[in-house]
């Protein structure tokens, strides 16, 4: 491997109590808020194609009517503590708060600049109230930050001139200090999520963002901060000339998901999801295809199966609604949750081998091992490939624990679980299994002498 100032400074998973916490979420909430949310994906009539909170850089959208929409921002509707609530009765463990998404509006009262919410007609700080409602709730606070800010004189994507050096030089001041202010405004955050990172100008300054990197973690121990982040010397970002991560997780997975534990290279991530197919600020037409409540379970468990976040966005609309689809959508996963979450708090990958009928997830505490099942075969009957000398014991709906489903042993290390709902189920369901390891060596159980 090559020799790096600014590489990874760290291999493998952190396994620290914070990064504990986060390795066990299991689901996450993410909210992208601005006043993008007021054209909602419109403009004098003309429908936006394109993700709503990008419409600024539209052709259709002269910028300086964007530019001027904070003045119209006054959400009378938004309501922390009622979007905290939901987040909690969905079964969200953490939640993810644009502070500041590539427009570069502030929903915190900066002091670092005037476009912020409160030079809005609303006048009040969005995040605080958003970090005290979902604290109170339980709900652990990360901040989204985009590093691009088309707001910023100094801002610029690639450097091309010793003018662009000069005036990024004051971009990066900029960035350093509304960063430090929102540590220091909410200090309850526990991690940062980067984005809007991936341009060259960013991308040179390995050594800037690694200092910033130090200097924000040591505000706040045990910050989590992915790999969205900063770049290595080389400008590298997720994974840095030697192939190593930077950062705590991997922030790779926006709007798609790893097929197999290979796929995370052993790593810590998150998945990052739009219930349309791309929409992250409010759109009012969502046109095209909308995740149902069962997609959104499979891909919630299939993360936690292969040892990841699964992190659902909301986009609330101008007056600070939740729309009805997020909120349908966030009751019926809530009502799941509540009956299923035992198989994913806490939860990860089990190196079984996968199955068709869903996924293995087992909890990282008790070693208890959960079937989740979303296709139910024909035959009715559920096979399980159990590894090396394990013996499968027994097998139980999680929702009637008292009850064992027939087992058979097809052969060595096979069996097969024998059970169709009665009645027509619209819903995954969940089956524990009890295992005994008879494994030579460890020695606690010896295979009968016959
Ligand atoms: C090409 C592209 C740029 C930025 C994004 C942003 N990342 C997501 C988390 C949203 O914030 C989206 O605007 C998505 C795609």
């Amino acid at each position: 491997s090559v020799k790096l100032e600014h590489g990874a400074h760290r291999l493998g998973k952190r396994t620290d109590k914070p990064m504990q916490a986060w390795r066990n979420y299991g689901l996450g909430q993410f909210i992208h808020w601005g006043v993008y949310a007021i054209p909602g994906g419109h403009w004098e009539g003309q429908y936006y194609p394109g993700a709503a909170e990008w419409i600024r850089s539209w052709k259709g959208m002269p910028k300086d009517a964007y530019d001027n929409l904070y003045k119209q921002f006054n959400p009378k509707k938004f309501n922390a503590k009622a979007w905290a609530k939901q987040a909690g009765d969905m079964g969200a463990k953490y939640v993810i708060i644009t502070t500041k998404h590539h427009d570069g509006f502030c929903l915190w009262p900066s002091k670092y600049t005037d476009y912020t919410v409160a030079n809005s007609p609303y006048k009040k700080d969005i995040i605080g109230q958003l970090v005290e409602a979902y604290d109170a709730e339980g709900i652990d606070v990360y901040l989204y930050f985009s590093i691009i800010d088309w707001n910023h004189p100094g801002y610029r994507s690639t450097l091309k001139s010793e003018q662009d050096r000069k005036e990024y030089e004051e971009f990066k001041k900029f960035t350093r200090n509304q960063l430090v202010e929102l540590l220091t405004l909410y200090p309850s955050t526990k991690g940062l999520w980067f984005d809007g990172s991936w341009d060259k100008a960013w991308t040179e300054q390995a050594e800037f963002a690694d200092a910033l990197g130090k200097e924000l973690r040591e505000m706040i121990p045990g910050l989590i901060i992915g790999s969205r982040f900063r770049p290595d010397d080389n400008g590298n970002r997720h994974f840095d000339t030697n192939g190593d991560l930077i950062g705590d997780y991997e922030q790779g997975w926006e709007r798609k998901m790893p097929n197999t534990i290979e796929d995370t290279n052993g790593n810590d991530w998150d998945c990052v999801m739009t219930v349309p197919e791309n929409q992250w600020g409010y759109h009012s037409d969502w046109k095209g295809h909308v995740k149902t409540t069962n997609e959104l379970i499979e891909m919630l468990v299939k993360a936690a199966s292969l040892d990841g976040n699964f992190v659902l966005n909301f986009g609330p609309d101008g007056q600070g609604n939740i729309r009805s689809e997020e909120t349908r959508l966030a009751a019926e996963i809530g009502e799941w949750m509540k009956e299923n979450n035992e198989a994913v708090y806490g939860c990860g990958y089990l190196d079984w081998e996968k199955q068709d009928w869903g996924y293995y997830t087992v909890n990282r505490e008790t070693g208890k091992k959960y079937m989740t099942v979303f296709n139910i075969p024909v035959s009715g009957a559920l096979r399980v490939k159990v590894p090396g000398k394990t013996k499968l014991n027994k097998a139980y709906l999680l929702n009637d624990p008292g009850a064992s489903l027939e087992l058979e042993e097809i052969h060595r290390n096979e069996y097969f679980i024998h059970y169709k709902p009665a009645s027509a189920t619209d819903r995954p369901f969940v089956i524990g299994v009890e295992t005994t390891d008879a494994k030579i060596e460890d020695g606690h159980y010896q295979k009968a002498k016959t």
